[in-house]
């Protein structure tokens, strides 16, 4: 296996100057619905693979769930631990939620990218949407992989998901524009803060947080979802990092000047109606979260140590909407 990026390189999370800045995704082709594309939509040609514990894959397998999805499109989940060779497969036996990779044989992420690529020179990020028919990554990006399942396989899923938009289009300009402000001092703020290794970086990353779960509090407070009464893609790409904030990005990434349960009562009423919405409880496994973040990131934690909290019991009350709210 060719390797230019050293097993070491893994850990290393913040640049000299304390800040930690995420690298750009390097596959970046679609799958679409037109019979000339590149890669064109097929039942069972497309595969995925996630972490159960990284909030951007989360994103992937949510929406795989909603748009029902999940049998044109095969999922492998590597194990939650991410040791100096990156994300490794497990089976369920040893790692329960964990699969072996039964399309690759591979035993580590890298594996994966270096078949795509033998040149590959960035992270080993999950997750990746893999061709089995060109045996190459089509796209390692969450935001763009979940666009393709909006709507590229719509002529290959049952006819109740046929149509099913988190994406549609009178509201595109509305859910850019959120989704910017919200990826950059939310999604991307809690890493900002907790990979942190400068005091001022931390504090800077970590205010701008709060103010935006403020901001966000306020939407909340007026509207059932982010942009109103209809559940969006902001409303999933932001749902996978609160449902992480308590039980990890608080303690953790010392995210600590509120939190949810307790500081964020519109935030906890709508993350309670996404976690009830049917398949979306089953893409939430607190133990990969948990065991991942507080076990994987040593210059953090060195102990190890996973704590006891889970966040707040999100299935109870019950406040699940009357009518599929999109
Ligand atoms: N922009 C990517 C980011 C994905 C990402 O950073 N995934 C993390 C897990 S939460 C990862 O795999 N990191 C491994 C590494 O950086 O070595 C996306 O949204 O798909």
């Amino acid at each position: 296996m060719s390797s230019t990026t050293a097993p070491s390189d893994i850990t290393k999370w913040s640049s000299t100057d304390g800040e930690f800045r995420r690298q750009v995704s390097s596959f970046r082709s679609a799958v679409s619905s037109a019979a000339d594309a590149e890669f064109p939509a097929e039942a069972g040609r497309y595969h995925l693979y996630v972490s159960l514990a990284c909030p951007w894959a989360h994103r992937t397998l949510i929406v795989r769930q909603l748009k029902g999805l999940q049998n044109i499109i095969g999922l492998s989940v590597v194990s939650y631990l991410m040791g100096p060779n990156g994300w490794k497969f497990a089976s369920p036996d040893e790692v329960p939620g964990a699969t072996l990779d039964e399309i690759n044989g591979a035993e580590y992420i890298r594996e994966v990218y270096f078949k795509a690529e033998p040149n590959y020179a960035a992270r080993f990020t999950v997750p990746v949407l893999w061709d089995k028919k060109k045996q190459t990554i089509v796209n390692n990006e969450s935001s763009e992989i979940i666009r393709m399942f909006n709507t590229a396989f719509d002529d290959l899923v049952e006819p109740e998901y046929r149509g099913i938009t988190f994406y549609p289009e009178d509201m595109r300009t509305q859910i850019d524009e959120i989704n910017e402000w919200i990826y950059d001092t939310v999604n991307n703020g809690v890493y900002k803060s907790g990979f942190a290794t400068a005091q001022g970086p931390y504090e800077r990353h970590c205010r701008a947080l709060f103010e935006s779960l403020d901001r966000i509090e306020k939407i909340l407070s007026e509207n059932e979802f982010l942009l109103g009464s209809r559940l969006t893609e902001a409303d999933l790409r932001l749902f996978t990092t609160i449902v992480r904030f308590d039980p990890v990005y608080h303690g953790h990434f010392k995210c600590n000047i509120k939190q949810i349960a307790t500081g964020y009562p519109n935030i906890l009423r709508w993350t309670r109606e996404v976690y009830q919405l049917p398949g979306i409880a089953g893409t939430v496994n607190m133990e990969h979260i948990k065991k991942h973040y507080y076990m994987s990131h040593t210059q953090i934690n060195p102990t190890q140590v996973v704590p006891l909290n889970n966040g707040p019991d999100l299935s109870s009350p019950e406040v699940r909407p009357a009518k599929r709210p999109y």
